[in-house]
């Protein structure tokens, strides 16, 4: 027995010459959503492949609970939803989750799911006539249908309206309600800040981060952003908090987190020159391109 999910171990990969993977280790417990990041060309979409079984691997190992890439136990487990999801568009949204059902060997209640994703009017029109959007949650219906251990989302928001990016991460979460280990890939840096569990980040092939926002942030060290609101005089202020006006009203002073409560105190100790605090603890902007700019070494 595992209590993995997914479980890959020093994974490496090659394209002709260049290793395109190199030592990627990556576990994912059930019920965990994982963000996976990385600028263009980092490795992503290759890991996905690799756990797919689409791509032969040329190092270490990838299992789907204990189930090797690509074998029916496999396939049966993992569901997986591209950027740009096809399906036969003489369909209707009815008719193609029902195939898939039948494919699969699975019986649903395929009209359920697609209310469940948004698609209750659009269900008997052909997907032809769908939006992307609407293709989308199809795709993501499809994923629902199978109960996936493990399931693979490429991009899932691109193109989609703020509104359904919303729909769609409720159903991810229901998703990972449900036991399912989820990894999303992902350049929307702000949504999955604020709906994963974790981040992954990968630099031209190798893992250079993997752990929760507040421990990356700790690790990183780096800066809060506290910005003082002055009651009148914000020169003065900022000449006796260190800190640099940032417009009319307000200065702006960075500081280490271990300082954090210190710099509180000397700001509560200019009473009332002092109207309001804000703090902005880093951003996963921030720890993204402190993890994945390309001079670290
Ligand atoms: N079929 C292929 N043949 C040769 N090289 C490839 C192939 N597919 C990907 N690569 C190379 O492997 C590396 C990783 O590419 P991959 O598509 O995994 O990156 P990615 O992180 O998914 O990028 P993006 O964010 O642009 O989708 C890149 O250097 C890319 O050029």
């Amino acid at each position: 027995m595992t209590d993995k999910a997914l479980t890959i171990e020093t994974l490496c990969k090659d394209r002709g010459p260049t290793r395109v993977l190199s030592d990627v280790s990556l576990h994912v417990a059930p019920g965990e959503r994982v963000a996976l990041l990385g600028h263009n060309g980092a490795g992503k979409s290759t890991l996905i492949k690799s756990i797919l079984g689409l791509t032969r691997i040329d190092g270490g190992s990838i299992r789907i609970g204990t189930a090797a890439p690509g074998s029916a136990q496999a396939r049966r487990e993992t569901a997986y939803l591209p950027e740009a999801v096809s399906f036969h568009p003489a369909l209707t949204g009815r008719e193609q989750l029902r195939l898939f059902a039948r494919l699969s060997g699975e019986r649903a209640d395929v009209s359920g799911l697609l209310e469940r994703v948004g698609l209750a009017d659009a269900m008997d029109r052909r997907i032809g006539a769908y939006s992307k959007g609407m293709r989308q949650r199809l795709g993501l219906a499809q994923v629902l249908l199978g109960k996936p251990r493990v399931a693979l989302l490429d991009e899932p928001t691109s193109g989609l309206d703020p509104i359904s990016r919303q729909d769609l991460y409720a159903i991810i979460d229901e998703l990972a309600g449900q036991g399912a280990a989820v990894l999303i890939a992902s350049h929307a840096l702000t949504e999955v800040e604020a709906r994963t569990d974790r981040i992954a980040i990968l630099r031209k092939g190798v893992k250079v981060a993997d752990d929760t926002l507040a421990n990356l942030s700790a690790l990183a060290g780096l800066p809060i952003r506290l910005r003082v609101r002055a009651r009148e005089n914000a020169d003065a202020l900022a000449a006796r908090l260190g800190g640099s006006r940032v417009n009319g009203a307000s200065v702006e002073l960075l500081c280490d987190p271990a300082d954090k409560m210190t710099a509180l105190r000397s700001i509560a100790a200019m009473g009332e020159a002092v109207v309001d605090v804000d703090m902005t603890p880093p951003r996963l902007e921030d720890l993204y391109r402190h993890y994945a700019k390309e001079t670290l070494q």
